[in-house]
């Protein structure tokens, strides 16, 4: 290459750059390599398969507007896997030790292949429910968008096109995310085809520390790699710089060699506030779906679900539909409230040798329903909704930026958490970023004055709070 043309090409990164941003820019682009340049068109590549599909699919116009603000006669890109058109040269010197010769990061399409069984089982990935299985989750409303994708996920087969990644599943306590997590597990590992890892946010880090004291981590990283699927629960618990910096590479890693990654959470990506800026965008660049609460409907169907499977084991065991359909409306709280109540419907019956009664339920669920007791709403739970409702971030209701858009749902989020938390006001400024009380206090009078007249902020608001209090 020219020294003209590299001079070109590093123009054309920069303009890149600013057009996507630092954050889509090293993920996607880091990588990026001039071929050379002939007549009309521009040959580029990229070390694998997936960073070329990905860049086709949501960023061929603007790889080529750079180019052409630099060489208008530019009308073609043509974008390469690197491995195709710059065969790897061995290098020179003495091989090094085979440990130390394992490609980093970025260059483990190596690994596509490898056996990983031994390094994969000495992973040990954390402990799976036989129980949580896609046949035994029901599908309501809220989760079904959630449920397809990991089905889709589940089915794939070794080598098809990644189509999400990562799958990124977020929700409240005891929603299911678990559930439906463990239940890839098993289906994609039960065709013995595909080698799928279920860790804990947890078991990622002791493993990767407990790795790193007996000095085996870099076949801890090397088998983190090697699988096919790795699934990720509770991400909200991954913490330390070194575990999120290996997370990031392992991440990474697996995207650009077109394996699937799928995480659950107890938020979105852009509110898992001890995550490193890059980790985020990256996890928000797949696809991101909520679980929201469970309806009425869902719940029954949960609890049916329950029973029938504790039939497998006590075939006497019956819960009247009266009693499912009161401890579906009674039971709002979460899924594993409702797998409780079934428990206790199962162990009373056993030990009284009695059926299942409606009043025996309402006596034995008692302290599951809390009737008189009002959800407590936390501030950042009202955060989370508004954010959502206004698809603005929860980062930008904290931050000082006063555009409207991001103003009126940070002054709507003020006014509820005035109305619906006992917080005082100068404790919600302290939430909100540090504001001053005044402004708080000037945030709940302005919307009050304005859902009194103004009918779709006030519909808004009734809906959030109906959200808030689900
Ligand atoms: N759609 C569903 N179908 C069947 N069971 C469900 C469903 N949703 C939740 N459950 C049940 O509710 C219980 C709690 O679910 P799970 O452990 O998956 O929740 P979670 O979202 O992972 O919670 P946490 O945030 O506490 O980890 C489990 O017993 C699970 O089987």
């Amino acid at each position: 290459m020219t020294t003209s043309e590299q001079d070109r090409w590093s123009r054309v990164k920069n303009r890149l750059r600013s057009n996507v941003g630092e954050d889509v820019y090293t993920s996607w682009f880091a990588r990026m390599d001039l071929e050379g340049v002939q007549d009309e068109s521009v040959r580029l590549s990229v070390p694998t398969r997936f960073l070329k599909s990905w860049i086709q699919a949501h960023y061929a116009e603007r790889v080529l507007s750079c180019w052409q603000a630099e060489m208008p006669e530019v009308h073609r890109i043509d974008l390469t896997v690197r491995s195709a058109v710059r065969p790897v040269v061995q290098p020179k010197e003495a091989p090094a030790p085979v440990e130390a010769r394992r490609a980093p990061a970025p260059e483990l399409r190596s690994t596509a292949t490898a056996p990983v069984s031994a390094n994969h089982d000495a992973l040990g990935g954390s402990p799976l429910d036989p129980r949580l299985t896609f046949a035994s989750f029901v599908i309501g409303r809220s989760n079904t968008l959630a449920h397809a994708a990991a089905r889709q996920v589940a089915e794939g087969r070794r080598g098809d096109p990644v189509m999400f990644n990562p799958l990124y599943i977020h929700a409240g306590v005891g929603l299911g995310k678990t559930h439906l997590l463990q239940a890839v597990t098993w289906a994609g590992n039960s065709g013995n085809e595909r080698k799928v890892l279920y860790l804990t946010a947890e078991k990622f880090m002791y493993g990767f520390v407990a790795a790193l004291k007996t000095q085996t981590a870099l076949a801890f990283k090397e088998a983190l790699r090697g699988i096919d699927v790795l699934v990720i629960d509770d991400l909200q618990f991954l913490q330390g710089k070194s575990t999120q910096a290996e997370f990031c590479h392992t991440l990474n890693a697996l995207i650009d060699a077109g394996r699937q990654v799928v995480i659950a959470a107890d938020r979105p990506p852009s509110d898992l506030e001890s995550l490193d800026d890059r980790v985020r965008s990256r996890l928000a660049g797949g696809l991101v779906v909520e679980m929201g609460s469970l309806g009425e409907e869902l719940r029954h169907g949960i609890l049916k679900s329950r029973v029938a499977a504790a039939r497998t084991h006590h075939a006497t065991f019956d819960v009247p539909e009266e009693v499912l359909h009161y401890l579906a409306r009674a039971i709002t709280h979460n899924g594993r409230d409702l797998e409780g109540a079934i428990n206790r419907l199962l162990a009373h019956s056993k030990l009284n040798n009695q059926p299942v009664t409606l009043e025996m339920a309402e006596r034995e669920v008692r302290d599951l329903i809390r009737p008189s007791e009002p959800k407590r709403i936390k501030i950042e739970d009202i955060q989370r909704v508004v954010a959502r409702q206004y698809n603005v971030s929860r980062s930008d209701l904290l931050s000082s930026r006063r555009t409207a858009n991001v103003v009126r749902p940070r002054q709507v989020a003020m006014y509820l958490a005035k109305t619906l938390t006992l917080r005082s006001l100068p404790e919600i400024g302290r939430r909100f970023g540090g504001r001053d009380h005044t402004t708080v206090l000037h945030a709940v009078r302005k919307i009050e004055a304005l859902v009194s007249k103004d009918n779709a902020l006030s519909e808004e608001v009734e809906s959030l709070k109906r959200q808030l209090q689900e």
